[in-house]
């Protein structure tokens, strides 16, 4: 199977294969803040992120993206919209082109941001990542948006080994002490939450979705720096952008604010 983006009519066709794309829980969405909900029970059980400085492994080119993987060791989410406690077991992102705006897959009254990060966890009621990754309740995703401003260099050491896994599969250990929390916005009291999707194949419709309010600044360096990784394409290999689903119908949900 190739570039799942750019084989065929990209994600437009997901659903020949995976039926479930036109689903009633599919993500990613675009949140009209005029109609999403602030439940105050939200506020009353704060969300509760943990990340831990010893938790990131390595890191792989999965060929639509780069993958920082966890042992999930004191790396937990609870509370908020979350009946169970979930464990980290990866990060990646999705991004957009040079010069356009598009890039992220949520998107904020129709605006895109250039690109966006999933911090995936698993709910832990299930005995690991596999079992839970097609459960109603199985996963949860924290969105942080990337817009452009001054540099980060926590996500720059990151960045850094994008150079040793050029290629789909590559995959190097992570022999330095980075906290994911680093990549959590200044803010990350206010969120959105919603029952969603994975965004890629199998489009699963297992995770609670926590969009975190206020974007993360990184360089526009550092946004063109994501484009430096290579993936194949029906024309060979090439600069990786433009990994994202656009938004998909809301269908009958509602998104709920932690913030009124
Ligand atoms: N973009 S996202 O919705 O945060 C997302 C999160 C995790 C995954 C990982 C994944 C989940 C399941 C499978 N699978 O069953 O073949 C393959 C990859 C895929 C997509
Ligand atoms: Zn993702």
């Amino acid at each position: 199977r190739g570039n799942i983006y750019l084989s065929g009519a990209g994600p437009s066709a997901w659903h020949e294969e995976y039926p479930v794309a036109k689903g009633k829980r599919q993500s990613p969405v675009d949140i009209n803040t005029n109609k999403t909900k602030f439940d105050p029970k939200l506020a009353a059980d704060p969300l509760t992120i943990r990340f831990s400085d010893s938790c990131c492994q390595s890191i792989v080119n999965t060929g639509i993206s780069f993958q920082v993987t966890s042992n999930g060791a004191g790396c937990e989410l609870s509370g908020g919209p979350l009946d169970s406690t979930y464990q980290f077991a990866q990060f990646h992102a999705h991004w957009g082109a040079y010069l356009k705006t598009t890039g992220s897959e949520h998107t904020v009254d129709g605006v895109s941001y250039p690109a966006e990060l999933h911090l995936v966890h698993w709910n832990t009621k299930y005995d690991d990542f596999k079992d839970a990754v097609d459960k109603p309740d199985g996963l949860a995703v924290i969105a942080v948006f990337f817009k452009r401003g001054k540099e980060h260099p926590g996500f720059g050491k990151i960045q850094d080994l994008f150079s040793k896994i050029p290629a789909k599969g590559a995959k190097v250990n992570i022999d330095f002490e980075f906290n994911p929390g680093l990549l959590m916005p200044p803010d990350s009291e206010n969120y959105w939450t919603y029952l969603g999707s994975l965004t890629t194949p199998p489009l699963y419709e297992s995770v609670t979705w926590i969009v975190m309010k206020e974007p993360l600044e990184v360089s526009v360096e550092q946004i063109a720096i994501l484009r430096t990784l290579l993936w194949e394409t029906p024309n060979g290999v090439s600069q990786m952008y433009n990994n994202f689903r656009p938004p998909v119908p809301l269908r009958d949900r509602v998104i709920r604010a932690s913030f009124g």
